[in-house]
């Protein structure tokens, strides 16, 4: 069998140099060339069983290649490299036809691994339309690996209906994610209807995901179509789904096992047509651990999962951030403004509780109350000093909790799991295992795995002790003095 061929389009001479040494040494034989037209010339003639091209080139755009290449040549798989790194050159690459998009700079293994993949699967079926009204709007700003790895997932996931769970702390972007996983994917012609389910009393929240029939409770004077209705044919955001009581999470996983429900006090089966996105800042396993969360009903939304890291996970990703939104103030009228190197400095080392969310509310306030055209350093120091302080002054002060309070809070959530309908044998054991899990697994962390000293500093006995990581399942880190 012949060898397969790769043609290679890129302007930049060293890549052209490393892919066709590193897959000629692969085996492939390779053509390469500075310009689309060539590469073009090249299809015509029926050349190549692969294609890797660049975006920009002098005399075309390669994403504008794409379509072009997949009308004359279905059979050719091809693999866009970009250094835009942007959500938007994912998508369009994918939707446009692409085999794979691989952000610049690259790793070779992964280009080979890529490239194998690419021969030895048929070529994608491509997507006709555009994905969006306003094309060049960037709905995410990030060019971290973290945000390069989500943009490659929500690309391929604007190609298919499955169900996502979107987990990040707060301000990381979840909704974001959400409404990109819809405006670029096959439903981005219906509706997006988004239920918080912390924002909603617990005693409201079936009726306003299913609605109700008139009469099926006081105050219901009139047929009311619930959040479900409204999003036919388009996509449904579930935030905050680790905040739903029991019942309506009943009601939840029959709808996905069935595919269709019942309105509050309705008998007649309505077909659900939506695509569902979750999202969620809590460890949802912990709460199927502590009874509150089904199991059965996260293994349902948690078809594809994405992972939003926090902001300080990323925290190349926040000169650019911080540019965008002072540069979004400008349009809202607000004088153009621009940071100075430590500014950038301060920002990047700042630690961001509030995450992306955080930041914006600093740089859009910066851009409103200070008329000077440099953020310096300085000031960016105190503008953090005082929201710091705000906080402290404003939110439950965590540090300073008597412990009895956030036990508490926590008791609560079991009383009102089981109000909901959730049997609960074992209030008294769950309770005890969530303080002990973190109580143990800490200490040993501060005597470094020392099960001798964590026992003497806890007043337990060795061996309890030793039985009680057995129980609670603690992982225990061996060879530590
Ligand atoms: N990657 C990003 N690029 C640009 N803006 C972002 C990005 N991530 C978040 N934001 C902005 O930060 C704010 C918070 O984002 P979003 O509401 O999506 O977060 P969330 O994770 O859903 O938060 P919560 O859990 O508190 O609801 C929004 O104004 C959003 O526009």
């Amino acid at each position: 069998m012949p060898l397969p061929t790769i043609l290679v389009a890129d302007d930049d001479r060293s890549i052209r140099t490393v892919l066709s040494q590193a897959l000629g040494r692969a085996g492939y034989q390779v053509r390469t060339t500075p310009t689309a037209s060539t590469l073009w010339q090249w299809v015509e003639e029926g050349e190549g069983d692969l294609v890797i091209t660049d975006v920009v080139m002098p005399d075309e755009n390669g994403l504008d290649l794409v379509p072009r290449i997949r009308r004359a040549r279905p059979d050719l798989r091809i693999i866009v490299m970009s250094a835009q790194s942007t959500l938007m050159t994912a998508v369009k690459a994918t939707q446009r036809g692409a085999f794979e998009y691989i952000p610049k700079p690259f790793d070779l293994k992964e280009l080979l691994a890529v490239v194998g993949r690419a021969l030895a699967t048929p070529a994608p079926v491509m997507i006709e339309g555009s994905p969006a009204e306003a094309e060049e709007r960037m709905p995410l700003i990030g060019r971290s690996v973290a945000m390069q790895d989500i943009y490659r997932v929500i690309a391929r996931l604007t190609t298919s209906d499955l169900t996502v769970m979107v987990n990040g702390e707060s301000g990381t972007g979840k909704e974001l994610v959400a409404r990109a996983l819809h405006d670029y994917g096959r439903r981005r012609g219906g509706p997006f209807v988004a239920v918080n389910m912390a924002a909603i009393p617990r005693e409201l929240i079936e009726s306003e995901l299913f609605g109700h029939e008139r009469g099926a409770f006081t105050g219901a004077t009139n047929r009311t179509p619930g959040r479900f209705e409204q999003a036919t044919g388009g996509t449904l955001f579930l935030d905050e789904i680790g905040d739903m009581p029991a019942e309506a999470q009943t009601r939840l996983l029959r709808v996905l096992q069935e595919g269709e429900f019942t309105t509050v006090g309705g008998r007649q089966p309505i077909r659900a047509d939506v695509r569902i996105v979750a999202a969620t800042h809590r460890d949802l396993r912990q709460a199927i651990r502590a009874g509150v969360f089904r199991e059965d009903l996260y293994y349902r939304l948690n078809v594809v999962p994405i992972r939003l890291p926090p902001l300080r996970e990323r925290t190349e990703d926040i000169p650019l951030l911080a540019r965008h939104f002072l540069d979004r103030s400008a349009v809202d009228g607000n004088a153009p403004k621009s940071l100075s190197e430590d500014a950038v400095e301060r920002l990047m080392s700042a630690r961001w509780p509030g995450n992306v969310r955080e930041l914006e509310n600093l740089m859009r306030r910066i851009a409103a109350l200070y008329p000077q055209e440099i953020i310096t350093g300085e000031l960016i120091e105190q503008e953090l000093a005082e929201s710091l302080a705000e906080q402290t002054q404003h939110e439950p002060a965590t540090g300073t909790e008597p412990l009895a309070d956030a036990v508490s809070r926590h008791i609560r959530q079991y009383l009102a799991a089981s109000q909901d309908g959730i049997e609960m044998h074992d209030i008294y054991d769950r309770v005890l295992a969530e303080v002990e899990r973190p109580l143990i697994q800490m200490t040993l962390a501060a005597t470094r795995g020392n099960q001798i000293k964590a026992a003497s500093m806890l007043g337990l006995n060795r061996n309890t002790l030793r039985k009680k990581i057995r129980d609670l399942e603690i992982p225990v880190v061996r060879g530590a003095t």
